[in-house]
């Protein structure tokens, strides 16, 4: 039979193994769920630089476009001279100009008053004066003949928001003469910037290289102006490098987002583009949820499965146990006499031997009697079966009660006939048990019509075995001996315990 304690094992095993299994689905979704989460990040990494780039070169294409229509019309005001300026002409060439250019708004040479002397437009505001504006007064107080990127501004001409391009004009003296302006739709940058997928809350912005805001996408009109320098890109990444990505909270909406930056190689300008975080872990959080209810079933069916097993192992450890029990109650059974109560001659038989050994291993005696109730054949004949029955009962219990000590045994050896097994126990004290048992079977006082007393009376034959060294006596003699003692202390009368004291038979 199986041991309760491997139960335990194979049900602990069962709970380790289902355990280990969980940890692993957990670690391996867990690296899948961090694997998935960067690639996430990765792939608009890719995306918000690709962006970066291409509104990059949008932005120096369009700006390089109307610098050099600025350079080509310097060259000719310069050329004839600003007072001698051929105004019709040169409106004909801007407008003809203009129409391959989409990004261009206006095109426009002041004098060094800042009074408009051409432009490509038709209508012209009376007394218009640009003297104010940021880059006239750039251009007058700076010598140098580099282009000038503004800030946003609403266009005198049309309203519109334009992002000034300007030259200086020089007198032969290199004194200001005036400035050449070609002015930038914003919205032919916001156009560009709504034909990329940058995610919901992404932004495309291109800004000047002081931070200034120009265009924003998506298009907020407050954000035109503002300023990003506070912002990490302008005051700490750009000084690190060119370009690069990093992730951070908006400036403008507080929003945070994976950025892109570049800073133009050839023009003071930076694009950025932003794609918001939450915008990339969207998908990402959507695939964990979907992968966490795969995990969550398989978890639970693993649970149930690992209940089951764990079930079924306690249920075979159960029906072991009873099994067990049964068995140990038929092995019981199997030992007890089934009238008496006492042990059967199974046992008799597996003790005896037991018993010879010890007493000569020990040296000490072994007591036995052997016990048999006169004339039972009349009792049963006089009294019925049953009776007979209720009388050996009542006889074993009284041969029982002489079974004290440990060791001792009381058993039915057969019949009306018993056995008693007195270890350690010389033939004087054997014949003493004897005597006291035939005494005390007297006195239960049981009638008898076919016995000389009218009274159940026993006869018993006493045998003591002393073992001697190198003893081999046949443990079938010992019981023999106290039979054959017994079948003496019939044949004298009954009613007594043979050999008697004085060993007189
Ligand atoms: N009621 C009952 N009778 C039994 C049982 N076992 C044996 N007997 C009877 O016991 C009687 C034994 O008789 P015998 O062995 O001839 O001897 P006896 O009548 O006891 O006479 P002595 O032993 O010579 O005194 C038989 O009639 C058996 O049927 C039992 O379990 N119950």
């Amino acid at each position: 039979m199986e041991n309760p304690q491997g139960h335990i094992q194979a049900r602990r095993l069962a709970f380790g193994f289902t355990a280990l299994v969980i940890v692993a689905i957990l670690a391996m979704e867990s690296w899948q769920v961090w694997k998935a989460h960067q690639q996430e990040f990765r792939r608009a990494e890719v995306n918000a630089t690709n962006v970066a780039s291409a509104a990059a070169q949008h932005a120096r294409d369009a700006v390089r476009q109307a610098d050099a229509l600025l350079v080509g019309l310097i060259e000719r005001v310069e050329w004839d001279g600003i007072d001698k300026l051929q105004v019709e002409r040169m409106r004909g060439l801007m407008k003809r100009q203009q129409r391959y250019l989409p990004q261009l708004h206006g095109l426009f040479i002041y004098d060094k008053d800042g009074n408009w002397l051409v432009t490509d437009k038709d209508h012209v505001p009376p007394g218009a004066n640009n003297a104010d504006r940021e880059y006239f007064i750039h251009h007058r107080e700076h010598a140098d003949n580099d282009l000038y990127i503004g800030k946003v501004i609403s266009s005198r001409s049309t309203g519109d928001l334009v992002i000034p391009v300007s030259r200086r004009i020089n007198n032969p003296d290199g004194s200001f003469a005036g400035v050449a302006l070609a002015t930038l739709k914003v919205d032919y940058f916001v156009r560009f910037y709504d034909s990329f997928d940058v995610g919901d809350s992404g932004i495309i912005i291109l800004a000047l290289q002081d931070g200034t805001l120009l265009v924003r996408r998506p298009f907020l009109p407050e954000s035109i102006g503002a300023s990003l320098a506070k912002g990490l890109v302008f005051s700490e990444l750009l000084r690190e490098a060119p370009a690069g990505t990093a992730i951070f909270h908006g400036q403008v909406d507080g929003m945070e987002r994976l950025f892109s930056y570049r800073q133009l190689a050839d023009y003071p300008l930076v694009v950025e583009t932003g794609i918001a975080t939450r915008s990339i872990t969207a998908p990402w959080l959507d695939q964990v949820a979907r992968s966490a209810m795969v995990v969550v079933a398989m978890i639970v069916g693993l649970v149930l499965f690992a209940q089951a097993l764990i079930r079924r192992i306690e249920s075979g450890a159960l029906a072991e146990e009873e099994l067990r029990l049964a068995h140990d109650a038929l092995e019981q059974l199997a030992m007890v006499d089934g009238l008496t109560g006492l042990a059967n001659r199974r046992r008799l038989d597996a003790v005896l031997p037991i018993e010879a050994n010890r007493a000569r291993r020990q040296g000490a005696p072994l007591g036995i009697v052997m016990l048999d109730i006169d004339h039972f054949k009349r009792y049963n004949d006089r009294y019925g079966h049953p009776a007979g029955d209720q009388c050996i009962r009542a006889v074993a219990q009284v041969v029982g009660s002489f079974a004290r000590r440990a060791g001792d045994l009381a058993a039915r050896y057969g019949g009306e006939e018993m056995t008693l097994l007195l270890p350690n126990t010389s033939e004087a004290e054997t014949r003493a048990v004897a005597e006291q048992v035939r005494l005390a079977v007297r006195e239960l006082g049981i009638r008898h019509e076919g016995s000389d007393l009218g009274l159940v009376t026993l006869s018993a034959g006493i045998y003591a075995y002393i073992p001697v060294p190198n003893d081999n006596t046949p443990d079938s003699h010992l019981l023999r001996a106290a039979d054959e003692a017994l079948y003496s202390a019939k044949a004298a009368g009954r009613d007594r315990v043979h050999p008697p004291e004085d060993g007189a038979g």
